[in-house]
């Protein structure tokens, strides 16, 4: 049975989940070594922003297969050194998006009406009206960095709270953004206008240090900044010095460059200054909606299926796992065929998309064909996370066409793999959607479904092939279970596929190419 390691507090929903399917050890509160010396036990790893999985985490985990986020911010995690050994990590786009969101508005109301610092006052025993005078956020202007799941549902509920909005997004269209009733603006006209600015973007390079001196300089006096997203993207230092000289009126932080938050100046500000312990996700709702989205995809995963939401697949939402799931399967028989079938080393390989299937993301497909591929050479170690990387380090140079005209079937691929002993092709389609057949090999039309073992041969069309076929194959004890010849013109070149029960014993494929009219014999197992 499988290992799952649990090493931040997850909601049993997901405990409940993981189960079914895997020995479960919750640990949490592990220090970095006490992480690394058990790591290697587990098969899977469930966490949320509380523990670090960092590059010497990912090589202790010699068994990991997945590294489930149950959140959406996957910088606690090094993701590049997870790709690189295999291991698909995967998050929780949107199950805590609307806590997130309900949060940093929370913040910004908090912020205006100094809530936290009222109510502390009168649990003193105080009733002190005149300190804690605040502002309204009707008709002000909010800059919202970052206009993406969290951004955009912040965006609706401050447009009805009356407030104007802007937005600072450079990978989402003026249209979408006018779509949310939201200006789209360059940053420093953000900084410039707004009474509000709250940030729901990724800490990433570009990102970090994003607020600073410099740019708390060009803000109103009156501005107030939230961060509900990540530590770092404020210079904490900075923003400090800019609340206690009144630069800016105030700030709320949820997030911090270091968490749980050390010494900081940020501690010993007033009620400017609104502090909560990265809580943005922690409500009952989204705990459950997390919990359960991770622990099923890690439970595909050690299932041998797909993950939806994995970050480091290209190109492999949900929704498009979702359609391309059969096909994703059909690639990765039709590249564990090509590639058995050209033996040597692949150097080129052609991924035409044909039919309805032309217009598809052939990202995955391409994934999924390369998986294929380079099954033999790598076995259980290739998979989607790391198909792309091994093969270019390979030198496997892929080519994608798409003809949307091939009407056979209505969606089709084709992959040509040429390598150091030549060239060949297969097509395959689906069935009813997803039953595969292979529909053409090296250019001869066939319709069979692959099976684990096969024979395939060229030879001439002519009386008596098959029959010597089977009476060798017969004599050798291999049961056929099925058999299709393809041929272009009569009495020309053919192609067989046979299906056949049991793997061909050692040295029957070299009497095969020895009849006469079989030009070359091909043992494949899929
Ligand atoms: N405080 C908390 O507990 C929580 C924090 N978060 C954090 O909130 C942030 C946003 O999450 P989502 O809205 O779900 O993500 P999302 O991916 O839906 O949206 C992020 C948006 O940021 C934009 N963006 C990326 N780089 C940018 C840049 N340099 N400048 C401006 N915009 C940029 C993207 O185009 C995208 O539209 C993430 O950092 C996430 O980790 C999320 C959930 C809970
Ligand atoms: O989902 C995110 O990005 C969060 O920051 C939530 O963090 P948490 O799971 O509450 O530790």
């Amino acid at each position: 049975m499988s290992k799952v390691l649990v090493s931040d507090p997850i909601d049993k929903a997901g405990i409940d989940i993981l189960s079914q399917v895997a020995t479960v050890d919750v640990k949490t509160g592990l220090k970095p070594a006490e992480l690394q010396e058990i790591i290697g036990e587990y098969d899977a790893l469930m966490i949320r922003s509380g523990t670090r999985v960092t590059q010497e985490i990912i090589e202790a985990g010699t068994q990991l297969k997945i590294i489930g986020r149950a959140g959406v911010g996957v910088d606690n995690v090094d993701v590049a050194a997870a790709t690189r050994k295999g291991i698909v990590v995967v998050n929780s786009p949107e199950g805590n998006t609307i806590a997130a969101a309900e949060h940093a508005l929370a913040m910004m109301l908090s912020l205006s009406r100094h809530i936290p610092d009222a109510n502390a006052s009168v649990k003193k025993g105080e009733w002190d009206r005149k300190t804690f005078v605040g502002a309204e956020v009707y008709k002000k202007t909010l800059g919202i960095v970052g206009l993406g799941k969290i951004g955009s549902h912040v965006a609706n509920v401050a447009k009805a709270m009356g407030m104007k909005l802007l937005a600072y997004d450079p990978f989402i269209s003026r249209e979408r953004a006018e779509q949310i009733g939201c200006q789209l603006v360059e940053l420093d006209l953000l900084f410039q206008q707004a009474d509000y600015i709250t940030l729901h973007i990724p800490k990433t390079p570009e990102t970090a240090n994003l607020i600073n001196a410099k740019t708390l300089a060009k803000m109103k006096p009156n501005a107030r900044i939230i961060n509900c997203a990540r530590g770092g993207i404020i210079d904490e230092a900075a923003l400090a010095t800019a609340v206690k000289e009144g630069t800016i009126a105030g700030a709320a932080l949820d997030v911090f460059a270091s968490e749980p938050l050390g010494e900081s100046e940020l501690r010993s500000l007033g009620k400017e200054i609104i502090l909560t312990p990265h809580l943005g996700a922690s409500t009952a709702e989204a705990q459950v909606n997390v919990a359960i989205d991770v622990a099923e995809q890690i439970r595909d995963v050690l299932l041998g299926l797909p993950a939806r939401s994995a970050v480091n697949i290209p190109g492999l939402g949900p929704d498009i796992l979702e359609e391309l799931k059969p096909y994703m399967e059909l690639a990765e028989t039709l590249g564990n065929l090509v590639g058995q079938l050209a033996g040597g080393r692949v150097e080129t390989l052609n991924v035409t998309l044909q039919g309805d299937l032309a217009t598809n993301k052939s990202q995955p497909l391409i994934i999924a064909a390369l998986k294929g591929l380079l099954y033999q050479a790598l076995r259980e170690r290739v998979n989607y996370v790391n198909a792309n990387i091994e093969a270019k380090e390979r030198g496997i140079r892929v080519i994608e066409t798409r003809d949307a005209s091939a009407r056979d079937y209505a969606g089709s691929l084709h992959l040509e793999a040429t390598g150091t002993l030549g060239t060949h092709s297969v097509t395959g389609a689906l069935l009813g959607d997803k039953e595969i057949h292979l529909t053409d090999v090296d250019g001869f039309p066939i319709n069979v479904p692959p099976s684990k073992y096969m024979l395939f041969t060229l030879h001439r069309d002519m009386p008596g092939i098959i029959g010597k076929l089977g009476s060798l194959l017969g004599s050798f004890n291999v049961n056929i279970a099925s058999m299709q010849v393809g041929r272009k013109i009569v009495r020309g070149d053919a192609v067989m596929a046979l299906s056949i029960d049991d793997p061909l014993p050692d040295g029957i494929l070299e009497e095969i190419k020895q009849v006469s009219g079989i030009r070359d014999a091909y043992t494949v197992t899929l």
